[in-house]
């Protein structure tokens, strides 16, 4: 039981913001402020930096704080922390990308998108209540970090599409989903497909909604640019850079994986897999310098696994999409492919274990589960970057 009152954590955070404000300072780093819209200098990925170490404490302390603070009739309440209101519809309204750099007043930007004007002040008013643009007078707003990151990058935006758009309806029907098969481990009895109103398994009902699918495939490729979820852990924990060594990249998506492992071990040759619609778009979004070292192939990683004798075979976001009985029938698919020595690496998400992590790394890690194939079954898979010899 955590028994710490309000004054010793707001003495600890007293003590941690001291403590980045110096190392900020000795990095020559401004510390962030309101006054010109969040600065993104803090979002560094690097696993070791201190000011990332302080950052993700103080978030914890803070959040702590603010929740002793809440009236607990609000802790659950939907209305609170709630910024999809307004901004999957502003993603869908493509207001992002039509605000111009140096701010606008509504009225203009109204006119520019061809939208109400109430009805957008509305949206952005709220919008700013959460640091994503700033009200800078009654009727002008300007960039914050947030929403130029949402204007600068289609993969942020395809992001909040699939998290708001449709993560979140599905999560709404995981009630109706468990009341209609409740020890089920189909990938079809989800709120997903009750929401979407489909007996497709989610990813063979993207194949047939195209722009859904293109969507989701941008967004899990800039996913790898969030904090926590960089390549860069991939090839500090995983010697890929050692001689000529063939990556098969299982569900690698359009290759953005595959792309980077290429970039930074010159001998590496990587064949990517993944449904057909997936690797027809993989293959326009292959860069001409690493068409020698990486190839593209459609295949149902439910089925034998067609490329023997690679040296690794890579999981990266996989087997969290789906219940344990279809992740195991993915590693045996493997399993005749596989020559004496060969690797399967799964890179994937960890559920931290009773009193492991904070909560917050907790609600971020159980946040994915109640998405597509398996999210009326809790996930049991509990693991990190791992090298397991099947040999
Ligand atoms: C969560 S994404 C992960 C993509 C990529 N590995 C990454 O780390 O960003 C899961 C991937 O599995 C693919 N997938 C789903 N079902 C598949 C199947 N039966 N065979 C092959 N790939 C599949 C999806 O198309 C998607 O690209």
């Amino acid at each position: 039981m955590d028994r710490a009152n309000l004054t010793t954590r707001a003495t600890e955070i007293a003590e941690a913001v001291h403590s980045l404000a110096g190392d900020l300072l000795s990095q020559g780093i401004p510390e962030p402020s309101f006054e010109h819209g969040l600065p993104d200098v803090l979002q560094t990925d690097a696993p070791d930096s201190n000011a990332l170490t302080a950052r993700i404490k103080l978030l914890g302390l803070l959040d702590e704080l603010r929740d002793l603070l809440t009236d607990p009739a609000l802790l659950g309440s939907p209305e609170l922390r709630n910024p999809s209101m307004s901004i999957l519809a502003l993603v869908r309204l493509k207001i992002f990308e039509n605000f111009p750099s140096a701010g606008t007043t509504i009225k203009d930007l109204a006119e520019r998108v061809n939208r109400n004007e109430n009805i957008l002040r509305r949206l952005m008013s709220h919008a700013a209540t959460y640091h994503v643009f700033f009200q800078e007078k009654p009727d002008f707003f300007i960039h914050t970090a947030g929403s130029r990151i949402l204007t600068e990058n289609e993969g942020m935006r395809s992001w909040m599409l699939v998290g708001l758009g449709e993560t979140m309806p599905g999560a709404l029907k995981i009630a109706e989903a468990v009341s209609q098969n409740n020890d089920s481990e189909e990938p079809e009895h989800s709120g997903w497909n009750i929401q979407n109103n489909t007996d497709l398994p989610v990813f063979q009902a993207l194949a047939t909604m195209p722009e859904r699918a293109m969507i989701f495939a941008k967004a899990m490729s800039w996913h790898a640019q969030l904090p926590g979820y960089s390549p860069q852990y991939l090839l500090d924990h995983f010697p890929f850079g050692s001689g000529d060594i063939t990556v098969v990249d299982v569900g690698g998506g359009i290759g953005h994986i595959a792309h980077v492992l290429a970039d930074h071990c010159p001998t590496i040759q990587c064949i990517v897999q993944d449904r057909p619609e997936v690797i027809l778009q993989a293959e326009q979004a292959l860069p001409a310098n690493l068409q020698d070292r990486i190839r593209f192939q459609p295949h149902d990683f439910f089925q034998d696994q067609p490329v023997h004798g690679a040296d690794v075979y890579l999981l990266r976001h996989v087997l969290h999409d789906w219940s344990n009985k279809y992740a195991r029938k993915i590693l045996q698919a493997l399993i005749p492919a596989l020559k004496p020595g060969a690797k399967v690496v799964l890179n994937d998400r960890i559920i931290p274990g009773y009193g492991e992590a904070h909560y917050l790394k907790k609600r971020e890690a159980r946040l994915v589960l109640n998405f597509k194939n398996n999210p009326i079954s809790h996930c049991t898979m509990h693991f990190d970057v791992h090298h397991i010899d099947l040999s």
